[in-house]
């Protein structure tokens, strides 16, 4: 079946219809990741968005409960080059085979070459479909991000029902995705708590939070309550949590109010953390402002400075705002910036035991590098809660 894509700006892609049919629109972003295709359609933060991989063929290892970010797809739509149709396999030759790669393979797929299918995993297209996200495949993605990257992101809608033409008059009509306040769509309805061991209590203020902040938690022996993005900070204030992290999610920062507000109540009561848009949102609790990025930064190689250890390290992430440095001067130290230009990564402030980073420590998708920061966050922590300890000791 064919389908079309058409942008704000008047421009229509031809291709293939794959996943869901029907018509679909939102903010058209592409990231340039070369695997972790079912984290990136799981993860809170594309609420509103149309994502674009830039990588050529997508599906090839299929689709599986361990490389969800959360319980469904959210993104809006989904453009590739080329999707992978033949069914979820992995190439196995020689000594792969013999060494035994932990995977649960069986030689079903007898009609093709050096193809194994993978047990308990589902075809990207029929996951897509059970989830109604409508795809589009056979798309020049190449030409697709040159225009993103010159032009900046757009409001976009992919199509198998209408011509360009009745799209693009559609387009009009719909709103700005920055004028949503997409939080509210992704965060937890009721609060509930993964318990990793009997570590630190931190409560997690979910803004869209992708499982694997969780489970980074969970494993260094936390125990963790999630909480629906408008709890209030005296809620919190009362049940006696060690910290709060505040998490990733979706859109504009500043449509997040109920959020800034209260951050801005918690900051040195407790210590704060914040991943992404919890980054953003301690910004502005702060006193700092947020801006549009042209085409954000999507991906799982940005190479980020920390200009405390004067040291590069590659990280993941997935943004499409930054934190203004000039309205932080006074407020907050800046820790981490982007290597590639210059934007703010990461801050600190040590006497309100808060600090927080643009990228993403889990990574899934992407590199590990930095996972040393859910360290580092349990670490102060501690060094809150000794200080405290001291303080009862001297009363
Ligand atoms: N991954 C995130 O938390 C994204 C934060 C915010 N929605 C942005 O696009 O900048």
């Amino acid at each position: 079946m064919k389908a079309i894509i058409a942008l704000q700006d008047g421009t229509i892609y031809e291709g293939n219809s794959f996943g869901a049919p029907g018509t679909t629109w939102g903010e058209v972003v592409f990231n340039t990741g070369m695997t972790g295709y079912q984290e990136i359609l799981t993860d809170p933060s594309y609420a509103g968005q149309i994502v674009t991989l830039t990588y050529p063929l997508v599906g090839n290892y299929g689709t599986a409960d361990e490389f969800t970010e959360s319980d469904l797809p959210k993104v809006r739509g989904f453009i590739v080059r080329e999707a992978f149709t033949r069914g979820p396999r992995f190439e196995v030759r020689g000594s792969d085979k013999d060494e035994g790669l932990g995977l649960d393979i069986q030689d079903s797929n007898k009609d093709i070459d050096l193809g194994f299918y993978i047990q308990g995993r589902e075809a990207l297209d029929k996951y897509l479909k059970q989830n109604n996200i409508i795809a589009i495949e056979g798309i020049d993605t190449r030409s697709l991000t040159r225009k993103i990257r010159q032009h900046g992101v757009m409001k976009g809608a992919i199509s198998t029902e209408y011509s360009g033409g009745e799209l693009l008059k559609m387009l009009k009509t719909w709103p700005e995705v920055e004028t949503l306040d997409l939080v509210r769509e992704v965060t937890t309805k009721r609060a509930y708590t993964r318990t990793g061991g009997i570590g630190p209590e931190v409560a997690l203020l979910d803004l869209g939070v992708k499982k694997d902040i969780v489970e980074s938690l969970a494993r260094r022996g936390c125990r963790v309550t999630i909480l629906p993005a408008d709890t209030p900070a005296e809620k919190i204030l009362s049940c006696d949590f060690d910290s709060v992290l505040l998490s990733n999610g979706p859109g504009d920062p500043r449509k997040a109010v109920y959020a800034i507000n209260t951050t801005r109540k918690l900051l040195g009561k407790i210590p704060v953390f914040g991943i992404c848009l919890g980054h953003q949102i301690l910004a502005l609790a702060l006193g700092g402002s947020t801006y549009k990025l042209k085409f954000g930064h999507r991906g799982s190689n940005h190479p980020v400075k920390d200009l405390k250890k004067d040291r590069v390290f590659m990280t993941s992430q997935n943004h499409g705002y930054a934190v203004d440095d000039k309205s932080l001067e006074g407020k907050a130290r800046i820790t981490f910036i982007n290597a590639n230009d210059g934007t703010v990564e990461g801050l600190e402030i040590p006497e309100l035991a808060a600090f927080s980073v643009q990228f993403h420590p889990e990574a899934s998708p992407g590199p590990n590098d930095a996972a040393y920061l859910f360290d580092e966050f349990l670490e102060r922590i501690k060094c809150v809660s000794d200080k405290e300890k001291l303080k009862v000791k001297n009363m």
